[in-house]
């Protein structure tokens, strides 16, 4: 095999909330190299906490762009020292976090266009940005802007129905709504607005990349049917908007190639071509390789579910995204907030603080537990929103206390039934080749996963997820390569390692479920909705 250094490969970046990530890829759909710039240890001038500004109201929360250009120069640098051969780059691509905004002051195009090879990116932009702290996804303090917004599409449900999201705080169309409403002067001196995504992949383009469909289905901005701005929603958020944002691009476009910043610093080849970046969420479903029907269900701090829809319902909960892979279809986002430490807390009440007894106590209790179901929100829940724990008997009478093994169960068994019911909500379907793919620190424990393939009757594959966002990245640069052929995203990436056959569904699950479900439905999920012709 040829030495890393020589391997044909394409590069996947994250530029994610805390760090910047890169992985080489090679033909075989192996990670061969992978390196970082860690923002808080590497850019310690910055000053941020987890790569961010919290501001003193506690809402405003914002990164220094500069921060991010900066990091760029340093990872290249470092590959360049550890002897990575760029000339064997065939295409490069990306993502970033979801809805933070880059601001690009008049005249930067020409900056960015006539990059100096002889000096870092940092010191040439240093003036190209009329915002200098951009806001990102942990934001919160835009909620009048959120209520206007929704005000003048109809309401929630309408926005959620045109954008595929109710208004939220962190999405962009907001942020910049803020912006023009408190500071107008750098808003008119705003030639372009960049997502954090396509920002990224103008530092590779050397010129504005366009914002692509998935990560611009985060934006409260993009009719994901027809992808295209809505027009309702840039009037309601800023004027002259349309213009800064450009017109947005299908996730699998080759954008051109990389700017000759790169081939003459670095030595990349003049013809690797730059393919669109996207959202970090979106990428890292490409690099799950998610496919029709599957669901990835990340059990984190928060649980985070990913879906691949044809049919989305948009609704009042969740997130649906155009597809990063295919542009027929869309997937997706769920969070529910009381994840791992709802469990972890639930362990120490009841199962001595041990993850064995916690085991033992779920093999000990039968599926459906006895018609015992709760409901366990410790702190506000995203989905719904609700707080507090509910306990209801098989009499579905609200219970103070259940039995130790009982209230084991039935937390595993509420958190994955209310995941069911709010993937459903959205369109989701079981499909007979459903994979659901189990990532996170719970996914190591095998008998949380037999709940999660019984609730769902489907199998639970486990997989590593650490550069998912990355490696989504180069495969997605990897489809680029094929642009134009007609070859679909799953044929391209099939040597890729296979994920690990962890749980099947017990004999009897579907039935058990089938006949709590329905009634869960009503209580968590009260609006049913038709498919989205139906209901928007
Ligand atoms: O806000 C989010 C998704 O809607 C987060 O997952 C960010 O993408 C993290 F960067």
């Amino acid at each position: 095999m040829a030495e890393p250094a020589a391997r044909l490969c394409c590069l996947g970046w994250d530029f994610s909330t805390q760090q910047v990530k890169v992985v080489a890829v090679d033909a075989a759909m192996k990670v061969f190299y992978e390196d970082s710039v860690h923002f808080d240890r590497d850019l310690p001038e910055f000053g941020t906490q987890g790569g961010v500004h919290v501001h003193q109201d506690g809402l405003t929360v914002t990164s220094p762009v500069l921060m991010w250009v900066q990091a760029l120069d340093l990872i290249l640098e470092k590959m360049r020292a550890s002897g990575f051969d760029f000339s064997r780059v065939l295409a490069l691509s990306g993502a970033g976090q979801q809805h933070g905004s880059v601001y690009w002051k008049a005249g930067a195009s020409r900056v960015l266009t006539g990059l100096s090879p002889g000096l870092p990116l940092h010191e040439q932009l240093q003036a190209c940005f009329s915002i200098r702290d951009c806001p990102v996804w942990m934001d919160s303090s835009t909620i009048a802007q959120c209520r206007q917004l929704e005000a003048a599409v109809g309401g929630a449900q309408a926005l959620s129905c045109l954008t595929g999201s109710r208004a939220y705080e962190r999405f962009t169309g907001n942020q910049i709504s803020k912006i023009y409403q408190q500071n107008p002067e750098a808003y008119a001196h705003t030639e372009r607005i960049s997502l954090v995504s396509s920002f990224a992949a103008s530092l590779f383009l050397g010129s504005y990349c366009p914002i692509d469909y998935s990560d611009g289905s985060g934006m409260n901005l993009l009719q994901i049917q027809d992808k295209v701005w809505a027009q309702a929603c840039l009037g309601a958020c800023a004027p002259h908007l349309e213009e800064k944002l450009g017109p947005p691009v299908p996730s699998c476009s080759v954008v051109g190639p990389v700017s000759p910043y790169y081939v003459q610093r670095y030595g990349f080849p003049p013809g690797c071509k730059v393919v669109a970046f996207t959202g970090d969420n979106p990428a890292s479903l490409a690099g799950m390789r998610l496919e029709e029907g599957d669901i990835a269900i990340s059990l984190g701090t928060s649980d985070t579910l990913f879906l691949w829809l044809q049919e989305p319902m948009p609704a009042l909960e969740g997130h649906i995204f155009c597809s990063p892979v295919d542009p027929q279809h869309y997937m997706a986002l769920l969070c529910f907030k009381n994840g791992s430490l709802m469990r972890e807390k639930i362990r120490d009440e009841s199962a001595s603080c041990s993850w064995s007894e916690f085991s033992k106590a779920l093999r000990s209790t039968e599926m459906g537990n006895g018609g015992n179901v709760g409901f366990y929100f410790d702190v506000k829940e995203i989905t719904p929103e609700m707080i507090g724990r509910h306990r209801f008997s098989p009499e579905n009478r609200e219970v103070p206390a259940f039995p130790k093994d009982v209230e084991i169960r039935a937390l595993i068994e509420g958190q994955f039934m209310a995941k069911r019911i709010h993937a459903e909500g959205l369109g989701y379907r079981v499909l007979p080749k459903t994979k659901i793919l189990a990532t996170g620190g719970a996914s190591h424990n095998r008998d949380i996963l037999q709940v999660l393939a019984d609730v769902f009757g489907a199998p639970v594959y486990v997989i590593d997820t650490a550069n998912s966002a990355c490696v989504g990245s180069a495969y997605r640069a990897f489809h680029g390569l094929a642009a134009g052929t007609g070859v679909p995203f799953s044929e391209v990436v099939k040597l890729a390692p296979s994920p690990r056959l962890a749980a099947t569904p017990s004999p009897g699950a579907s039935q058990v479920y089938a006949a709590l479900l329905p009634s869960l439905s009503r209580e968590s999920c009260p609006s049913p909705r038709g498919s989205w012709s139906e209901s928007c």
